[in-house]
């Protein structure tokens, strides 16, 4: 992947080390099993949409009695009346529909509007420009009864929260053709606790085909307006991701999704480390929307990589040495299926397949920044974070003990890069981040970087680790984020460096990372937020004694110091350069800023 330096990856990942690390602390010093709290059973759901209290699962209709048994409600459902409202309507009184909650309902333009049996009710259904509203059917009450008015309100799912549409047939054994038409099914992306979506059905039945087929087109023509949502997509899915689970992943819980959603695919399963890269670089992908990654960050790196390598050659630009890099041309989605997850647990608030498949399907974008890694003027590769020292170090032996499981791996290394824990001594120079006005505008009148700011900074001494990530590197052991301070796209980088300390100490440090305490707050650790990172290692550091070590990747041997960039472990002689590139890349997603700040859209939750 890197020029002028060798590059291997693994199962052990940068935020992995630490993320493992906390883990075996736990274990063995604590003695306390890490328990990942599960989100809580959603009310009783069993993962369908719930209507004012009531299911509306799949199976909600097989469930009820035939339709014949509810008297009035006969007619409603066989000969359901449709209105197609004309182009300027609107004037279908609204007052009845309008809840406290949406006052804008009034003003919207409304589309059909029929009656269908939803849940055990025959309702008033309206489907408007940018929702679907409806209210149980019931007999008028002469006097007042504010109770009964509070029971039979109005539901709505938004519109754009709907990401599929089909009839709703029942199909018995002996019958031949298409089915028996018993309504239309809308799939909803929800969200629920803790930023996660979840796929959910509305049923809307009505038995009448000319109904059904009325308010269906309308539907399909109202999905077809959502051009941001992807039609076709690549798929690289590494088999061999975490415990080799990858595979059942996609097939299991990814594919049935993209089907529903009517998304074309063309899946590639990868049969060796690089073969993302390697096709990618070839591929015709002229046909796709967007390319999906199925693994861990290690593969989700390089996808990205070569996406962006990809787009710096289509761009005829040279890419021995990017200085400023052109962005992806293709969204990125990832399918968390490896061990730790860190990109998809930052992008998305959370690492879980359903919320990550439901971001790609809705056509959510999240541009991200992403870090160039260069030595002496060359380009080595694109990424979103890295570690030097003992993060390095960690997974340099864990890339000598591969015919380990990777948890055991991991362990193994983490407690031998401890033991052996020693500084490097280097120096660093930063440049602070910095968007005030004047800087950007001699930028944007085309001066050099050296020329817009010569605010360069400098430390040197003995470091035992050194961190800079682009992205803040959640995951489910460090919530927070192992450089919490940073965000997905606001052009930064944090800079993490861990001074030399005793080893208590420095556990102490890396412990931190799983607590609610502050992690930088030590004295020899230092953070700041940076543009850009310049790491020189001093190559006759006292901290290098090759014979100790016992494999070629886990010192300075001839001179290569490891750097674990997002778990691929990169080895380079000299200085490396890392830049950060605001929004270099789009991925699938939204940011939890966005996911805390947007407003539950279903009134069903
Ligand atoms: N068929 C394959 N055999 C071996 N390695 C592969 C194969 N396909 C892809 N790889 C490589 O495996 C490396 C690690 O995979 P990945 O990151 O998906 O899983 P992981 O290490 O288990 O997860 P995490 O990064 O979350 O810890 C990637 O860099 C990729 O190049």
């Amino acid at each position: 992947m890197a020029n002028g330096a060798t590059s291997s990856s693994g199962s052990s990942k940068l935020p992995a080390v630490t993320v493992r690390m906390l883990q075996v602390f736990y274990l063995v010093e604590v003695q306390v099993a890490l328990v990942v709290k599960k989100p809580p059973a959603s009310a009783g759901l069993k993962g369908h949409g719930r209507a004012g209290g009531r299911e509306y699962a799949k199976s909600t209709f097989e469930k009820r009695r035939p339709y014949t048994s509810a008297g009035g409600r006969v007619s409603a459902l066989e000969g359901g009346r449709e209105e197609e409202a004309p182009p300027a309507a609107g004037a279908v009184p609204s007052a009845q529909w309008a809840s406290g909650r949406q006052p804008e309902a009034a003003a919207e333009l409304i589309l059909l509007r029929g009656i269908f049996e939803i849940g055990r009710d025959s309702c008033d259904v309206v489907l408007s420009e940018r929702a679907l509203r409806w209210q149980p059917i019931r007999p008028e009450r002469l006097t007042g009864d504010s109770k009964y008015d509070f029971l039979h309100k109005e539901e709505f799912v938004e519109l754009k929260d709907i990401f599929s549409v089909k009839l709703k047939r029942r199909y018995s054994i002996k019958q031949q053709g298409s089915g028996t038409l018993l309504g239309i099914t809308l799939f909803i992306c929800l969200k629920t606790e803790k930023n996660k979506l979840k796929d959910s059905t509305l049923d809307l039945i009505n038995l009448s085909e000319d109904h059904c087929d009325i308010w269906f087109r309308q539907f399909k023509k109202i999905l077809a307006g959502f051009s941001n949502r992807p039609k076709s997509l690549k798929i690289l899915l590494n088999p061999q991701s975490h415990k080799k689970e990858a595979t059942q992943v996609y097939y299991e819980k990814v594919e049935p999704l993209l089907k529903i959603a009517g998304i074309k695919t063309d899946v590639t399963i990868t049969e060796y480390e690089g073969h993302a890269l390697s096709l990618l670089k070839e591929c015709e992908l002229q046909g796709f929307d967007g390319v999906v990654c199925v693994g861990g960050d290690g593969s989700a790196s390089e996808v990205a990589h070569a996406l962006l390598l990809r787009a710096q050659k289509n761009a005829g630009l040279e890419t021995d040495s990017i200085l400023t890099p052109v962005g992806a041309q293709l969204p990125l989605g990832v399918i968390p299926a490896g061990s730790t997850n860190v990109l998809a647990h930052s992008l998305h608030g959370v690492s879980h397949v359903v919320t990550a498949t439901l971001h790609i399907i809705m056509g959510h974008i999240q541009p991200v920044d992403v870090c160039t890694f260069s030595t002496i003027g060359k380009f080595l590769r694109f990424g979103f974070s890295a570690m030097f020292g003992f993060g390095g170090r960690a997974l340099a032996v864990a890339e000598n003990h591969r015919w380990m499981s990777p948890n055991q791996r991991m362990d193994f290394a983490i407690m031998k890069a401890l033991a052996k824990l020693k500084p490097e001594e280097c120096e660093i120079s930063f440049l602070p981040f910095n968007s005030s006005q004047d800087l950007e505008e001699r930028r944007a009148q085309g001066y050099p970087k050296s020329d817009c700011n010569d605010q360069w900074q400098m430390i040197q001494g003995q470091f035992l680790n050194v961190s800079i990530m682009a992205i803040p590197c959640q995951c489910s052991v460090a919530p927070r984020g192992l450089a919490p301070n940073t965000r997905l796209n606001n052009g930064s980088m944090a800079l993490i460096t861990a001074r030399n300390t005793s080893r208590p100490e420095f556990i102490k440090h890396l412990k931190r990372y799983a607590s609610i305490k502050n992690q930088f707050n030590f004295p020899f650790v230092d953070t700041y937020t940076v543009e850009e990172v310049k790491v020189c290692p001093k190559s006759n550091s006292s901290g290098h004694h090759p014979e100790e070590d016992h494999g070629p990747h886990e010192t300075a041997s001839g001179n290569c110091f490891p750097w674990n960039v997002d778990g691929d472990l990169m080895q380079v002689a000299s200085e490396v350069h890392v830049r950060v590139h605001p929004r270099l890349i789009n991925l699938y997603g939204r940011s939890m800023e966005e996911m805390n700040d947007s407003k539950v859209t279903c009134s069903c939750l």
